[in-house]
């Protein structure tokens, strides 16, 4: 899909408020997006734009929909019967929420990395060919070449490549998610969903995650929920602040964190509530 469908898209409001004022172009993009669990609507109209290679934080108090939003984005809800989407969500352009859209195209375009690392049961090694292996034939070689370069993008190759063989559930936690990371490298998505990536970890793990997501915005298009302000702060080239299912607001994260333009924003970013 080209940059003109996009501009064309059904319905969107195109986020507006929303829209990047660095002239970034859109890679992802919620239109009119509306969610229910079971009668719950935890995301009410939500329309915003993920910028391409750039890191977009989603924050907000607990239980305002941020990762219910990265759920949607990349389908995942659509395995209990009960969860319902409505509006789009557009991935270059196209559509992601329309079951015509093949979920496995979609895992292999959004990778997701949550909260709690959660390595296979296996090798190092295993971890990040596994998923490789579900998608292309390599000869092992190339296999060796992609679970190397995996593991050097997410910081971690220096670490592992003398205990490639040894269970990765012998690793740190902070080694653990960065292993989390790499498998999802290895798949070579376009969009990367961080829930959370470093709410399980101490301050040096976390500074080293927070490093890795500054190098893989180069390659990647990233959006991360995260409950760190200063996180947000830190590593993010746009914020949303989201409220109760809605997003209250997006722009620039320096815009955002030094000139709200909504008092709800500037009261959560104070530490008025929340
Ligand atoms: N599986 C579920 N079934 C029913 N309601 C749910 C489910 N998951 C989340 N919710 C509700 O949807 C709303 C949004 O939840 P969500 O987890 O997206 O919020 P969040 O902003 O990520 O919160 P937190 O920061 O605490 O992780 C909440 O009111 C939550 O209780």
């Amino acid at each position: 899909m080209t940059d003109a469908h996009f501009a064309i898209a059904p319905s969107a409001p195109t986020a507006a408020a929303a829209a990047p004022a660095t002239g970034a172009r859109p890679k992802m993009a919620a239109c009119n997006l509306d969610f229910h669990y079971d009668g719950f609507h935890a995301l009410k109209g939500v329309n915003l734009e993920i910028a391409e290679k750039r890191v977009t934080a989603l924050i907000g108090p607990s239980g305002c929909g941020k990762s219910t939003l990265l759920r949607v984005f990349n389908r995942i809800y659509s395995i209990y019967p009960k969860l319902e989407a409505k509006g789009e969500v557009l991935l270059d352009g196209d559509n992601i929420l329309d079951p015509r859209f093949p979920l496995n195209r979609l895992r292999s375009k959004v990778g997701m990395v949550f909260q709690k690392p959660v390595p296979f049961p296996m090798s190092i090694y295993d971890n990040i060919a596994y998923g490789i292996r579900h998608h292309e034939k390599l000869p092992k070689g190339e296999m060796d070449a992609r679970v190397e370069q995996a593991l050097t993008q997410a910081a971690l190759w220096g670490e592992v490549k003398d205990k490639l063989r040894q269970s990765a559930l012998g690793l740190s936690g902070g080694q653990q998610q960065r292993l989390c990371i790499a498998r999802a490298i290895a798949l070579r998505p376009e969009v990367i969903l961080l829930d959370e990536p470093t709410s399980a970890l101490d301050p040096i793990a976390t500074g080293k995650i927070e490093q890795l997501i500054s190098e893989l915005k180069h390659e990647f298009t990233i959006a991360i929920v995260t409950h760190n302000m200063q996180q947000a702060a830190r590593c993010s080239d746009y914020t949303a602040f989201m409220y109760l299912g809605e997003l209250v607001e997006f722009g620039e994260t320096e815009t955002l964190f030094t000139k709200p333009a909504k008092t709800r924003t500037e009261d959560y970013i104070t530490g008025r509530f929340g």
